[in-house]
């Protein structure tokens, strides 16, 4: 895909999460790998006045072009690129849910066998660090080794997916997810979960599951 095209999908992507309520404000920020780096949201803009000139390339070297201000979090996007060679797009939210359990510091666990879309039998939440820092891009990198899908604590979350469509429905569920577990908590500090050897056999069911159109 063109910059042109893959800009205006980042832009789209951004207006959709806000649509489906997974973020409030200038906060979050959405990438795709592009050309030996990525295409990145710039930091602190509203995503309705962001036209595809505003979206700014990052090389894998971190550098970026004169005149423009990636995202604050270019080194967690950037560290996600470089611990998952399979995945080529990324979304960054505060969703209301997820960033309630990450200020609990607790990942979410089996309470769903949906729980699997990240890759394995819980949605992890890597330590706390300052927005921006090196020190959260490490955390990210070793967290999203893991799964597909992190909450970053006192913070929100990551998805990333093979494509940005694929990212946005990523966190989308994962904020389903979190609205169930925050819910539950509120009942119980016992709650039922599957055991990992379902969420295996659920994996297993995903790999081949459905059409699978455009993966
Ligand atoms: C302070 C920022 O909102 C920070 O939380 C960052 O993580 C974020 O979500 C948006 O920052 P950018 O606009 O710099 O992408
Ligand atoms: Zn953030």
């Amino acid at each position: 895909m063109n910059r042109q095209a893959l800009s205006r999908e980042i832009i789209d992507t951004c207006l959709e999460m806000t649509r489906l309520g997974l973020n409030q404000g200038t906060a979050g920020n959405v990438s795709a790998r592009y050309n030996g780096g990525m295409l990145i949201t710039p930091s602190g803009m509203p995503y309705e006045q962001m036209n595809e000139d505003c979206i700014v390339f990052v090389d894998g070297d971190g550098h970026y072009e004169a005149g423009k201000l990636p995202s604050s979090e270019w080194r967690f996007h950037h560290a996600v690129y470089q611990a998952r060679p399979d995945l080529d797009a990324v979304v960054h939210n505060h969703a209301i849910h997820c960033s309630a359990v990450s200020i609990l510091g607790k990942a979410i666990p089996a309470i769903h066998y949906m729980v699997a879309v990240g890759g394995t039998d819980h949605i992890p939440c890597v330590p706390y660090a300052t927005f921006g820092t090196p020190k959260l891009a490490e955390y990210v990198q070793q967290g999203i080794q893991q799964s597909k899908a992190i909450l970053l604590q006192h913070h929100g979350l990551i998805a990333a997916e093979k494509n940005l469509r694929k990212a946005l429905w990523l966190a989308h569920e994962v904020e389903v997810l979190a609205t169930w577990y925050i819910q539950l908590l509120a009942i119980t500090n016992d709650v039922p979960v599957l055991s990992p050897q379902e969420i295996q056999v659920v994996l297993g069911k995903f790999s081949t599951y459905g059409l699978r159109i455009e993966d």
